[in-house]
């Protein structure tokens, strides 16, 4: 069976300055490819020939499949391994049987029905794209992102057909690309399909081996997960207790950065809980500086209570990422409009998320399930009739960890969904408490990325430490505080409510955490 991994595209045209056409195809051999493809849009069919004969010579001796783009002729004159075929081609059946016994065809697909057309007319494999913009094709449909190849990915069922995605693939997304491609049963990409990032590289064997080692990593951390059948020791409620302890001391001890973008309700009450809990705010939205910031240890809270900046926030996530800081998502209000949904929408497709926070009707709306309405930032109705199994399926399907805060707050990884009930009425009775939960979550976050613990799963590609304990303990601070400052002799009301909650986010101790924390492991 063909290896998939990484299937380069080529065209002469995009060659860099003073490479030769067999030359860059070599060099790209050795740095990895697993698969070439034979792209040539404008060359009289001798020249295209020639091409398709120095490929097929280069592809036998490194012992690579060749692929011909849309042209049996030439495919079959050369010998060549299968061919790939767009929407408006040969259809599968024919080229099929033009073609000798075993010979791979591939369709490109944008969308469900594609997919499943391919599925039907029995292709071996798919092009799904374009992923990413490029500048390499004019494309005629919207790209699919990365979430979106989850989806096409859904549509194939038990089928076993291979999957590759196209388009504007290169080794500062691909990362990125590997891990939110995953359909809802978990089935992921079989590879990736590049054709700039290594064709029209001055050094394409550089280039290959870039990629090639970013899959090779992202290999190893899918095979390492596989192994992890029980429950990890620290994730039983002590274990989790003592977490969130070492947490909030390492966050006293080394006050790391809490860069939020945040919106201007809560800007001034989140900047003052996490200076409470040891740590230093910055609330910072242009996007000329979201490089430096994301140079700082710390996490990095995304809030858009009031969209804006939404350029900052793309850049902060992207560099957040490679700098491996979390990144909390709270997408405020999310369902209450379409240009919100569109926005998380492109967020999500453009970095990953290590935390996403919402109440039930944001979450709702980014799962796009009818089960829990919104009403503006509000969640309307008594929410999920099963919680547990909703984060668990939303956690997997962004490949993060999900918060849904409510009167209880369930968390999960995906595969462990922790239930907690603590926490005060009065936390409704203000303004921004949710906003809150997010920045005591980025904080707890950023204590939790000091650490080197946790190093077990996927999501530590985009950020080190453990992330479910950052996200249980930002939550858990929150709601411990609420109850204490709800219960002073000195709160009448929400106006007095907010100040004593920023008190006992600084009061809280590492006794009240293990008396009273009400933590369940489901
Ligand atoms: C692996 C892979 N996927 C998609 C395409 C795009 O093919 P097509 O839609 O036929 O467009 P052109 O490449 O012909 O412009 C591809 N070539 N390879
Ligand atoms: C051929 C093709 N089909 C969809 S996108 C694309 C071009 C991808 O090129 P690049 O990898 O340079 O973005």
């Amino acid at each position: 069976m063909a290896d998939y991994s990484l299937y380069l595209v080529t065209g002469r045209h995009l060659l860099s300055h003073g490479k030769v056409y067999a030359q860059a195809l070599e060099e790209a051999l050795q740095g990895g490819v697993t698969v070439v493809q034979v792209r040539e849009k404008d060359l009289d069919t001798l020249e295209f020939l020639e091409i398709a004969r120095q490929s097929k010579a280069l592809c036998e001796k490194y012992k690579v499949p060749l692929i011909i783009n849309d042209r049996i002729d030439i495919a079959l004159a050369v010998q060549a391994d299968g061919v790939h075929l767009g929407q408006t081609d040969m259809p599968v059946h024919v080229a099929r049987s033009l073609l000798p016994p075993g010979a791979l065809i591939g369709v490109s697909c944008n969308n469900v029905e594609h997919v499943k057309q391919a599925v039907h007319d029995g292709a071996d494999y798919i092009g799904i794209g374009a992923v990413w913009s490029t500048t390499t094709k004019r494309l005629t449909s919207p790209v699919v992102g990365v979430r979106g190849v989850g989806t096409l990915l859904d549509a194939l069922d038990a089928s076993n057909i291979r999957t590759v995605a196209i388009g504007g693939i290169s080794s500062s997304n691909l990362l990125r690309t590997l891990h939110g491609a995953i359909s809802s049963s978990g089935r992921r990409l079989d590879g990736v399909a590049v054709v700039s990032d290594i064709f029209a590289s001055p050094d394409p064997f550089s280039a290959a081996k870039r990629l090639r080692d970013i899959i090779s990593l992202h290999n190893n951390h899918v095979l390492q997960q596989r192994s992890l059948t029980e429950v990890p020791s620290r994730y039983t409620p002590d274990g989790i207790k003592s977490g969130i302890i070492n947490i909030m001391r390492l966050i006293r001890e080394s006050s790391p950065l809490v860069h939020q973008i945040t919106n201007v309700v809560v800007t001034n009450q989140s900047a003052n809980a996490t200076l409470a809990l040891g740590a230093s705010p910055i609330m910072a939205t242009a996007p000329e500086e979201m490089y430096d910031l994301s140079r700082i240890p710390g996490a990095l809270l995304i809030n858009f209570g009031t969209v804006k900046d939404k350029e900052g926030m793309i850049l902060a996530g992207q560099f957040a990422n490679d700098a491996k800081k979390p990144v909390v998502f709270d997408p405020v209000g999310v369902g209450a409009t379409q240009f919100r949904k569109t926005t998380a929408a492109e967020l999500l497709g453009t970095w990953q998320a290590s935390v996403i926070k919402g109440n039930a009707g944001e979450l709702a709306a980014l799962a796009e399930s009818n089960e829990v309405q919104s009403k503006g930032v509000d969640s309307v109705g008594s929410g999920f009739a099963d919680s547990a199994s909703f984060v668990k399926a939303l956690a997997r399907k962004e490949r993060c960890i999900v918060v849904l805060t409510g009167p209880t707050d369930w968390i999960s990884d995906g595969d462990i969904v922790v239930r907690l009930d603590n926490g005060d009425k009065m936390l409704a009775s203000i303004t921004g408490s949710g906003c809150m939960v997010g920045t005591c979550i980025a904080t707890f976050c950023a204590g939790a990325n000091l650490t080197d613990t946790g190093d077990d799963g996927v999501s530590n590609m985009f950020a080190k430490g453990d992330m479910l304990l950052g996200a249980i303990g930002g939550v858990v601070a929150l709601t411990l505080a609420a109850e204490a400052a709800a219960g002073r002799k000195d709160v009448f009301g929400s106006g007095t409510f907010l100040p004593a909650l920023i008190d006992e986010l600084s009061r809280l101790t590492s006794d009240t955490v293990r008396d009273k924390a009400n933590i369940q492991v489901l």
